[in-house]
């Protein structure tokens, strides 16, 4: 068995039964029944998500930013130089960048994956070279990764997780760094939510109308260019449609963000997404295993506009909304200290019955 078929084998459906016991115990604590709101039910997903209620605390948590290059760079659809991910990698790993800020702010370890940064890395402290290739291919042109490309760099991912765990990390958080990336998110999108690419495709790091409209066109190249339609006869509930569209249209970030997200769920270890680009992963990650699903929490909600249909898809409800749109995990690591505060609640919080406080009659 590959460490995907493993991974995927390996994750059960949320825990009902812990699901409904965390309800109930929300419902004795000293509060009106409902009363913080989304909170709730955070704190009932991750009982699902444990098995147990009330469930562990989501600390300490861990961001693993995976970077890569994207071949569809060349189509014009960033106002960025692609060097920008090489240099971003050397900010991250010196401390410099917002989510190292963010990181410091939530307790969260950061490490760095080189997963196909377009050039050769040096050896750093935080850094897991795990180069698949030096950047995908054009997306607009043909396949972005081959099979064996895109299955090597979910496995990246897998073991990325796996290894965060193993070392004591009890949340995981996406992050990912890409000049272009938002252009195969995009695509990821429309292919396995069968949206348009007009309503999916935004201004990435800030583009011009134009370029926009030339982004768009380049989104349905890639469709049509890799058979990514429902006319196609392309169906991502079959899991060798859904393998083809992440290698044909993905990025080896997103490829080992999907892995990451699987192996969590398989380690029944809630896993907190950041924007569009994890949310695509995300989608890649559910149409190979639905069950995936319960045991993500959407950190935030993006402005690129393809992240609310991709939410809205997932099933998942955003906690933070302030119209970021950086990446490199920032969103999720600001939803941490809400993850965190929701799951307090359930182990600090005193009963009506504890504190000696008149329930409401019902
Ligand atoms: O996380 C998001 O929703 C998000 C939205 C817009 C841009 N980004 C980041 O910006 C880069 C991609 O933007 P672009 O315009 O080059 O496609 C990449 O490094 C992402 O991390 C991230
Ligand atoms: C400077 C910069 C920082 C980023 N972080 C994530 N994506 C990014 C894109 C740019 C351009």
């Amino acid at each position: 068995m590959t460490p995907l078929d493993e991974t995927i084998s390996a994750i059960r459906p949320a825990d009902r039964d812990a699901m409904a016991r965390a309800r109930e115990h929300q419902d004795r604590l000293t509060k009106p029944r409902g009363a913080l709101g989304a909170l709730e039910d955070v704190a009932v997903r991750l009982a699902g998500v444990a098995g147990v209620c009330p469930p562990p605390m989501p600390t300490p948590a861990a961001l693993a930013i995976f970077a890569a290059d994207h071949g569809v760079h060349a189509q014009g659809v960033s106002p960025w130089p692609q060097e920008v991910t090489t240099q971003m990698v050397a900010n991250f790993l010196a401390g410099g960048a917002v989510a190292n800020a963010f990181a410091a702010s939530a307790g969260a370890s950061v490490t760095v994956v080189d997963v196909g940064v377009a050039s050769d890395l040096p050896a750093a402290p935080g850094l897991r070279a795990r180069k698949v290739a030096y950047g995908t291919a054009d997306l607009s042109l043909g396949p972005a990764m081959t099979a064996d490309q895109a299955a090597a760099a979910l496995a990246v991912g897998v073991e990325t997780a796996r290894e965060l765990i193993e070392g004591g990390a009890r949340c995981l958080i996406t992050g990912d760094m890409g000049i272009a990336n938002t252009t195969a998110s995009a695509a990821l999108i429309c292919a396995y939510t069968g949206r348009e690419a007009a309503e999916v495709t935004g201004r990435g790091t800030g583009i011009d109308d134009a370029t926009h409209q030339h982004k768009i066109g380049v989104v349905r190249r890639a469709l049509e260019a890799n058979r990514l339609r429902e006319t196609d006869g392309f169906a991502p509930e079959r899991r060798d449609d859904a393998l083809r569209a992440l290698a044909s249209v993905g990025g080896l970030e997103h490829a080992a963000i999907a892995g990451f997200i699987l192996a969590a769920a398989a380690a029944r270890v809630p896993v907190i997404l950041d924007g569009v680009i994890a949310g695509s992963a995300a989608l890649a990650a559910v149409a190979l295993a639905p069950a995936a699903a319960s045991y993500c929490v959407a950190g935030h909600r993006s402005a690129e506009p393809g992240h609310a249909a991709t939410l809205d898809h997932l099933g998942l409800r955003p906690l933070v909304d302030l119209e970021l749109r950086l990446g490199e995990g920032t969103g999720g690591l600001l939803a941490h200290p809400l993850v965190s505060a929701a799951v307090r609640v359930m182990h600090e919080v005193a009963t009506f019955d504890s504190a000696g406080v008149t329930d409401k009659e019902r």
